[in-house]
């Protein structure tokens, strides 16, 4: 018999093997992190590594020996700071994952407690660095960062430049010694600029936040922490002489009044119902209500005694748990820059990267906004990187992970010629950033972001008609010829011009082909026609809807023009005051510019927009085709502007009008109409569950309309409308 072997005999060598190679990963991992704050993977991932390892130890406890990285804060490295010994230690935290591990938790805590009553205190889990204060008789004699748990480094010259923290404490019961833990952060909004200052000092950009914080902290001269915008909030008390508390969120308080930066989100409360209520609000709002970037909740004990009696472990106090957020930063591969032209012909590069999960959803495409951000980001293509999605909020690449690079990557360049027809770049006038296709007429990229504009909501509203049409008729693979060179025939277009229409089957999102996921081929498709050649129905209701929205108000057509500063808005004002294209043509400048809701710019834009001879072109040929350019008149007996100087608003739900229905029928009888009640509102019309404004409509005493005192105010004007009024205010009342 050997003797081999005979240790952990009940451990697999496998096993064992799998365990050594975890340990050695993350103990790796903590050095890049913790000493050279220049992490090569995401926390995600490496929270993903300290689980399995968990794992595997639950599966084979002898594997959990005392200097497994599971039961250790970090490992104690060299650095160039001093060393300082922590007078009470300084623990990391245990994890809740799901609902199920919280309230595993919830459950050995009642059960450590036992009777009595006890509070949880809910904070905010800040994304930062710990760090560990010493103060003695109110004078902070003593910085730390948190090491192994027992010593950490002497960074107090560098935290002494943090204006957030007092280097004297002020105020009643100021103790002989305390140590106040909290975590320093970097605000997300000063993070960009960092970077870009680094890069162009030649200097290496920090991958995230985070990452920026531990830099800048631990830096050897303490002049360049000086230079970087960085906070702490305090989360904790270590050792204390001659301070007597008993609960945690109180001494928080007395903490504030010493001048300590305490946190503002923090809440105590009794159940665990409304510990899952604070987690699930500020896993909502935490871009909204936090002013720093958090990656979780702490729950605590609030009762100091009865911490002290459910103690820690070697690794984290058993009075605590952070639940972490599904992390909303990844590390992927920037595939590729690439650059999109949009419909001002805007030319804006965007980042192509390994497509990752972040936040629960697949992303493959990530915003630069311009080339100076590419640069200022310090990101090469080829490089790791690492991609936020926060929220509602479009990806964005935070920075790079330069320790990766293997030497492979290659800057950006900006091209010098439209990716989509080749017509030279420019900035549309001296100094700007942005660069331009000129081609404004026939660039197919920009004339596909018009016609999507135009189809859409906003403008004229033409179902059946989306991106794939609008990029199949500018940009066809088959006929060479595309159907639409601008938009002027739109609305001729006829189903024998469809038909023969073959195109790239494109992603909606970046508007690239999409590829067949075997052959790797791009894919192409008959658009408009099935495999018969016969129409598809989508083709034969889009003709249908183009016809229909020939009909459209005048303030629709105008928005479709897609008219440089003329939105929506401008178009409802330009279209109620001029009430057709050839009177707004006509207008001069400051005529225009005098319109409330116009001015100056959308003025000169517009008589930039009609000197255009193309534009000349499109207006003629819509004429030509029957779209009516101009607002009619309706209640012909009262005159042409039967409601005019009228202001009302529409609240609830109507049913013979949709809300822009009603607000089209108002304005184009000369109605003003606007979203809040006041003393000069002339009526408010009502519909099914109105809400705050009908009371205040009650209140003011202005006549409220139902349906039909709405229809009567629209065939019959506001003379009968009153008399149809639910409620009448009496002149002068
Ligand atoms: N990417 C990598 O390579 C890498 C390597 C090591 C660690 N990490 C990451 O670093 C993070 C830190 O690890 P950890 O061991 O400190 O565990 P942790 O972040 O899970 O929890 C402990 C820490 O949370 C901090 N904290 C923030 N707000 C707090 C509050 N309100 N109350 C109490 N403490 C609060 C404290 O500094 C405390 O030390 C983890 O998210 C981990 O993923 C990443
Ligand atoms: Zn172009």
């Amino acid at each position: 018999m050997t003797v081999a072997g005979e240790q952990n005999a009940a451990v697999p060598a496998e096993a064992r093997e799998q365990h050594a190679l975890l340990a050695e990963q993350i103990e790796e991992h903590r050095f890049r992190y913790y000493v050279r704050d220049q992490p090569v993977i995401s926390d995600g991932d490496f929270d993903k590594l300290l689980r399995s390892l968990e794992a595997l130890e639950d599966e084979h406890p002898e594997l959990r020996t005392p200097d497994s990285p599971s039961q250790k804060v970090a490992v104690a490295y060299e650095t160039d700071f001093a060393s300082v010994q922590h007078r009470e230690r300084m623990l990391s935290l245990d994890n809740a994952f799901d609902d199920e591990e919280l309230a595993a938790w919830a459950e050995r805590v009642a059960k450590d407690v036992g009777t009595g009553t006890y509070h949880y205190l809910c904070e905010l889990k800040v994304d930062g660095l710990a760090v560990n204060l010493t103060y003695e008789h109110g004078r902070l004699t003593r910085a730390a960062t948190r090491g192994d748990g027992r010593t950490g480094e002497d960074i107090t010259p560098n935290v002494r430049t943090i204006a957030d923290i007092p280097t004297r404490l002020q105020g009643d019961r100021i103790p002989a010694l305390v140590e106040i833990r909290g975590e320093v952060y970097f605000p997300m909004e000063a993070f960009e600029g960092l970077n870009a200052r680094l890069v162009e000092a030649g200097d290496k950009p920090f991958a995230n936040p985070r990452n920026a914080a531990a830099g800048s902290l631990r830096q050897k001269d303490p002049k360049v922490t000086a230079t970087r915008p960085l906070h702490m909030v305090v989360h904790g008390i270590g050792a204390r002489e001659g301070l007597d508390i008993d609960r945690l969120s109180g001494a928080y308080d007395l903490l504030r009044e010493w001048g300590l930066p305490t946190a503002q989100h923090n809440k105590v409360v009794k159940s665990l119902e409304e510990v899952r209520q604070f987690i699930a609000y500020m896993g909502e709002n935490r871009h909204s209500v936090v002013e720093h970037e958090i990656d979780g909740v702490v729950v605590k004990l609030d009762e100091i005694p009865l911490q002290g009696r459910l103690g820690s472990t070697a690794r984290a106090p058993r009075w605590a748990i952070a639940w972490k957020y599904a992390p909303e930063e990844v590390n992927t591969k920037l595939v590729n820059i690439r650059v999109g032209v949009g419909r001002t012909g805007r030319v804006t590069p965007y980042a192509q990267v390994e497509p990752v999960t972040v936040a629960g959803s697949e992303v493959e495409f990530a915003t630069l906004h311009n080339q100076d951000v590419v640069k200022a980001k310090g990101v090469l293509i080829g490089d790791t990187v690492v991609l936020r999605k926060a929220g509602d909020v479009i990806p964005e690449i935070l920075g790079p992970v330069a320790d990766l690079r293997d030497g492979s990557e290659y800057p950006f360049e900006m091209p010098a010629e439209c990716p989509e027809c080749g017509t030279a770049l420019r900035p549309m006038k001296e100094g700007d950033i942005d660069l331009r296709c000129p081609n404004a007429q026939s660039c197919p990229a920009q004339l596909r972001e018009r016609l999507f504009y135009l189809a859409g909501r906003k403008s004229l509203d033409i179902e059946n008609f989306g991106y794939v049409a609008a990029a199949a008729l500018t940009k066809p693979l088959e006929p060479a010829e595309p159907p639409l060179l601008d938009e002027g025939g739109l609305f001729d277009l006829t189903m024998d011009q469809l038909l023969p229409i073959r195109a790239y089957v494109l992603d909606q999102d970046s508007g690239l082909p999409k590829r067949d996921p075997k052959t790797g081929e791009e894919k192409t498709a008959l658009v408009f026609a099935n495999m018969n050649g016969e129409p598809r129905k989508n083709a034969v209701s889009m003709l249908e809807n183009i016809a229909a929205a020939k009909e459209r108000p005048l303030a629709r057509i105008l928005t479709g023009l897609s008219i440089r500063h003329v939105g929506p808005v401008a178009a409802e004002a330009l279209a109620r005051e001029f009430r057709s294209i050839e009177r707004i043509e006509q207008a001069g400048e400051e005529e225009l510019a005098a319109v409330e809701g116009v001015g100056g710019i959308i003025a000169a834009s517009l008589k930039q927009w009609f000197a255009e001879e193309w534009h000349q072109e499109i207006l003629r040929k819509w004429k030509a085709a029957g779209v009516r350019m101009e607002d009619e008149s309706t209640g012909e007996d009262e005159g042409p502007r039967p409601l005019e100087g009228l202001t009302v608003v529409v609240t609830g739900t109507l049913e013979r009008h949709t809300r822009d229905g009603a607000k089209e029928a108002l304005q184009s009888r000369g109605a003003k109409v606007t979203g809040s009640v006041s003393k000069k509102t002339s009526f408010v019309v009502v519909g099914d569950s109105p809400g705050s404004k009908y009371d205040k409509a009650m209140q003011l005493k202005v006549p409220v309309l139902d349906e039909d005192g709405f229809a009567v105010l629209l065939e019959q004007g506001a003379d009968a409308a009153r008399e149809a009024a639910m409620s009448t205010a009496p002149e002068g009342e």
